[in-house]
């Protein structure tokens, strides 16, 4: 099985809510390549509800944009640099400068939700990142990610 960009992450860098496999409570998001873009599939349980039982809470979709979109700008760093996760060198490391989401529609509860990431532009340690979130009706909500690359 092909591993996840997020299962690179040393260990000790491991703990986040949203993609860290060393947090037992957390969701363990995992993005792959799709092609020149990124994904990533995840079915929220129904406690992330949002007004109403039948659509996922706006915490969680951003969640989604956010953890999909640091990892998919370390992924595109590493293809930029010609360079493959986990060969042994510094690893690269993002943390989310900026995040903008637009919510287009109500995100269906119950379904597996498809996050997409696009490359916009890596300009010296930022890399911007275009984002969408598709229910089983099309896209309920899309992001722009400023992703910072931290100094080793
Ligand atoms: C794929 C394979 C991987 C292999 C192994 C990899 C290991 C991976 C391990 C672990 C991954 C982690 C996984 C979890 C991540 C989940 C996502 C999150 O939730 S992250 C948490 C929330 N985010 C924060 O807590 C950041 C808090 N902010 C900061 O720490 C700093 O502000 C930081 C690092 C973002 C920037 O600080 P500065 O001192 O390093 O750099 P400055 O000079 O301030 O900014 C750099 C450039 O960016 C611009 N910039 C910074 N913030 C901006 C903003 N909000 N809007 C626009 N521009 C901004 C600046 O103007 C500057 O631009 P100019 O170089 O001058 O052109």
């Amino acid at each position: 099985m092909t591993a996840a960009f997020q299962d690179f992450y040393p260990d000790e860098f491991s703990h986040c809510y949203g993609c860290g496999s060393q947090n037992p409570q957390g969701h363990h998001l995992k993005s792959y390549w799709d092609g020149e873009e990124t994904i990533a599939r995840f079915t929220p349980d129904a406690k992330y509800s949002g007004g109403v039982p039948e659509h996922v809470y706006g915490g969680m979709v951003a969640s989604l944009l956010d953890c999909h979109g640091t990892a998919s700008a370390a992924a595109f760093t590493y293809r930029a640099l010609n360079r493959e996760m986990g060969d042994g060198g510094d690893p690269v490391r993002f943390v989310t400068a900026s995040l903008k989401v637009d919510f287009l529609k109500p995100t269906p509860m119950g379904v597996e939700l498809v996050v997409r990431g696009k490359l916009r532009s890596i300009d010296g340690r930022k890399v911007w990142v275009d984002l969408s979130l598709t229910g089983n009706d099309g896209i309920c909500a899309k992001g722009e990610m400023l992703a910072i690359r931290l100094r080793t």
